[in-house]
């Protein structure tokens, strides 16, 4: 297996000593985990080694022979704005420091800097770099409106134009070495979305997914972490954890928003340094996938909250895909109700069925708190007792007042759109709140999550409601 490059770009070093280069070379190599370096140390020679067209940023000496470092940088400013200078002189001189900003420097080091703050300051760098090539990438595909790969997107079904939108977007960030973040409503195919960046990734290492929801703290570390033998009774052997399985691949964590505060440090710290540690070892290993994180949550509001901290959020989310529901990309159900019924029909053994007309419609008319998911198994269930040439529409419907959607025909049918028609008395405000949250958790078997969807407010304030409503105290 062959590892890919970080960054992407080339990082080219140039400095007339040639221990120093190496000695360079070596820390950004090791606890960098940067492996895609150039050196020169003939000034000379950089003009050239920029017009070939592969360097994204320039760690840059000022004194040397031939060509000083401030005529470099003032060259490479006008000839290649794209590229990012950090200069690394022997001088701790203020009035050379700003000049060199002033000339566009990304950042001015002195050699005898401590190594974390030269890596410090190269990451920064490197991250700048990729945000822009980015963004670049972005535009250049908006503009195009095609997809360069278009297959990595093929088990996902869909015609709608914000999900054409996102895949554009997905293919200008997928090679980034930084995190993805997809939120999205249950149900609404992240796990597809993340499929899909990682076919697109630049590593040829597998997807590793790990469901995150309320694990413990020391299940976390052992399942992302891995152990050495004897780290813990009952530790026989040692295990590689998640981490190392989806070196050079995809670590996709899903439920990230319900990760418990102790596991959010651990992960950030492993965002952070780019290393761990498996439990009961001091050797550090690095960190080699790339990572993908998903949730159904509103991770800013967790995050304003407290659920969620906020470094880690600002980390996670240096992109971010949202999924919009299956209700709002309503253009995308005729196409999804075919893919379904073919899938099923081959599942049960039956020829793919037609279905009357207004079976779009009743589809059309619900919401789908269920998104896709639901979608889905509506259709397998009734594929399941399908018999004759045409689906019936019966088991759909029933679906939906499960769900406590009366089917629109349905109520019009009756005339009783009005839920207070033959109430010869109107309830009170709050008595008609009461009754209605009463209603969502019967329906919903006492399932928050559940209740606070059928009522369009969070489940957080749904509990609020309750534990008022329980001591009285609800207006
Ligand atoms: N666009 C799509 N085309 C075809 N199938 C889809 C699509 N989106 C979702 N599905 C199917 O719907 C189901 C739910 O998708 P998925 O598991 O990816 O959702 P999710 O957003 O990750 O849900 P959760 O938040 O509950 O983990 C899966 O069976 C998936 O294959």
């Amino acid at each position: 297996m062959s590892e890919a490059l970080y960054p992407a770009f080339g990082v080219l070093l140039v400095d007339d000593e040639a221990p120093w280069l190496r000695s360079l070379r070596m820390t950004l190599e090791g606890p960098g985990a940067i492996s895609n370096i150039t050196a020169l140390t003939d000034s000379r020679l950089v003009m050239g080694a920029l017009d070939r067209g592969d360097i994204g940023l320039v760690l840059l000496d000022l004194t040397m022979p031939y060509l000083s470092g401030q005529e470099l940088l003032a060259r490479i400013a006008e000839e290649h704005p794209e590229v990012t200078v950090v200069v690394l002189s022997g001088l701790n001189q203020i009035e050379t420091a700003v000049s060199c900003m002033r000339l566009g420097a990304f950042d001015y080091l002195v050699k005898t800097d401590e190594e974390d703050r030269i890596l410090e300051s190269v990451r920064r760098a490197i991250r700048m770099q990729e945000l822009q090539l980015e963004n670049k990438e972005m535009r250049r595909r908006f503009l195009n409106d095609r997809l360069e790969c278009p297959e990595a997107f093929a088990p996902i079904v869909t015609s709608n134009k914000a999900m054409r939108s996102i895949f554009q977007y997905i293919e200008a960030v997928a090679k980034s070495t930084q995190p993805i973040l997809v939120t999205g409503e249950s149900g609404v195919g992240k796990e597809l979305i993340a499929r899909a960046i990682h076919t697109l990734s630049r590593g040829d290492g597998p997807l590793v997914p790990v469901n995150v929801a309320g694990l413990e703290d020391n299940v976390f570390t052992d399942t992302l972490f891995g152990h050495k033998k004897g780290a813990f009774t009952g530790a026989d052997e040692s295990r590689s954890g998640m981490v190392e399985q989806a070196a050079e691949g995809t670590l996709f964590l899903d439920e990230i928003g319900d990760l418990s505060l102790p596991c959010q440090v651990k992960l950030l710290r492993l965002l952070q340094e780019g290393e761990y540690y498996p439990l009961g070892s001091d050797q550090p290993k690095q960190l080699r996938a790339r990572i993908v994180v998903a949730t159904h949550h509103d991770l800013s509001k967790k995050k304003d909250a407290g659920g969620f901290r906020k470094d880690l959020y600002f980390r996670l989310r240096a992109h971010h895909v949202h999924i919009p529901p299956l209700r709002e990309r309503k253009d995308d159900i005729p196409l999804l109700l075919d893919h379904f019924l073919k899938e099923s029909a081959e599942v049960f053994g039956k020829k793919v069925p037609s279905y009357p007309k207004e079976l779009l419609t009743l589809l059309g008319n619900y919401s789908f708190p269920g998104n896709l998911r639901e979608l889905r198994s509506m259709v397998y269930d009734a594929m399941s007792v399908h018999s004759s040439r045409m689906l019936s529409m019966n088991s759909f419907r029933q679906a939906m007042e499960v769900q406590g959607e009366v089917p629109a025909e349905q109520a019009a049918a009756a005339g009783e759109q009005n839920v207070f028609y033959s109430c010869p008395e109107i309830p009170t405000l709050s008595a008609a709140v009461e009754q209605l949250v009463a209603e969502a958790m019967r329906r919903s078997d006492n399932n928050q999550s559940m209740a606070s969807r059928m009522l369009g407010i969070s489940q957080p304030a749904l509990s609020k409601r309750l534990k008022l409503q329980r001591d009285g105290k609800a207006e």
